[in-house]
């Protein structure tokens, strides 16, 4: 298995349950939802990326042949300092396009615990320690349970209840990003209060300016 990955980088994660913990990000190449290309977007599945995960030209990008090498450039971006706190967020694109057992395998062997951001179409391989699962209006949600379900929020014919009784340890709206930010972020806050079973995930990396 050769995987693309757009860009490895060593951030803070920004988001959910997770926020302010230092990490290693894998930004797989391509999406099922969207083919990444703006001429695309309006007739996309997925229309309101914010997220660029075409190619392989990105920082520390690149084709990796084996997972063993993909584990190797993974663990390159992590400091000398504290090993057991090895945390890496595998997210693109979509991730279950690429990630199998054998990366999950050769990252665990690195002592890596395993965060995964997906859109939920794709069943992903045994072994992820933290599901981040973000549905998508358009799309059929195959993977219903996990650590953290994020929704987008609005998304025009979603309503939040329609997720609120499925298995997961922590749900959160996502203000959705763009030109309505921050009405959008008002409409989040308003339905988390009246909904409280909902807390809010706000984009912390974009507003302290890392990525
Ligand atoms: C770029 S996606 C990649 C992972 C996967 N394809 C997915 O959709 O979950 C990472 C996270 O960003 C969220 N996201 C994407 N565009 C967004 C936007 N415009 N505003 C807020 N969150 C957004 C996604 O819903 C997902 O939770
Ligand atoms: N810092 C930071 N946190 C994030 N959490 C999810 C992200 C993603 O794009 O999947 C992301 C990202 O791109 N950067
Ligand atoms: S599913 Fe995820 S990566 Fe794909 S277009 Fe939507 S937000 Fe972007
Ligand atoms: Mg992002």
């Amino acid at each position: 298995m050769t995987y693309s990955a757009k860009e490895i980088f060593y951030t803070l994660q920004g988001e959910g349950a997770n926020a302010g913990r230092p990490a290693v990000f894998c930004r797989f190449s391509g999406c099922n939802l969207w083919s990444g290309r703006e001429e695309d977007r309006r007739l996309a599945t997925c229309t309101f990326c914010d997220t660029d995960f075409v190619g392989t030209d990105g920082d520390g990008g690149g084709k990796f042949r084996t997972a063993q090498d993909l584990a190797d450039a993974i663990e390159a971006m992590w400091p000398s300092a504290r090993p057991d706190r090895r945390f890496v967020v595998l997210t693109g694109g979509e991730p279950l396009l690429q990630v199998d057992r054998p990366l999950v395998v050769a990252l665990h062997h690195k002592g890596f615990k395993i965060a995964m951001e997906t859109n939920g179409t794709l069943v992903p391989p045994e072994g992820i320690d933290w599901l981040c699962v973000s549905p998508k209006a358009d799309a059929r949600l195959a993977v219903r349970k996990g650590q953290e379900l994020k929704l987008v929020f609005p998304q025009p014919g979603v309503d939040p209840e329609n997720f609120a009784a499925l298995p997961f340890d922590h749900h959160y709206l996502q203000p959705m990003d763009g030109p309505d930010r921050a009405a959008n972020t008002a409409r989040a806050i308003a339905y988390c209060q009246q909904h409280p079973q909902w807390s809010l995930s706000v984009q912390t990396h974009k507003m302290i300016g890392i990525r």
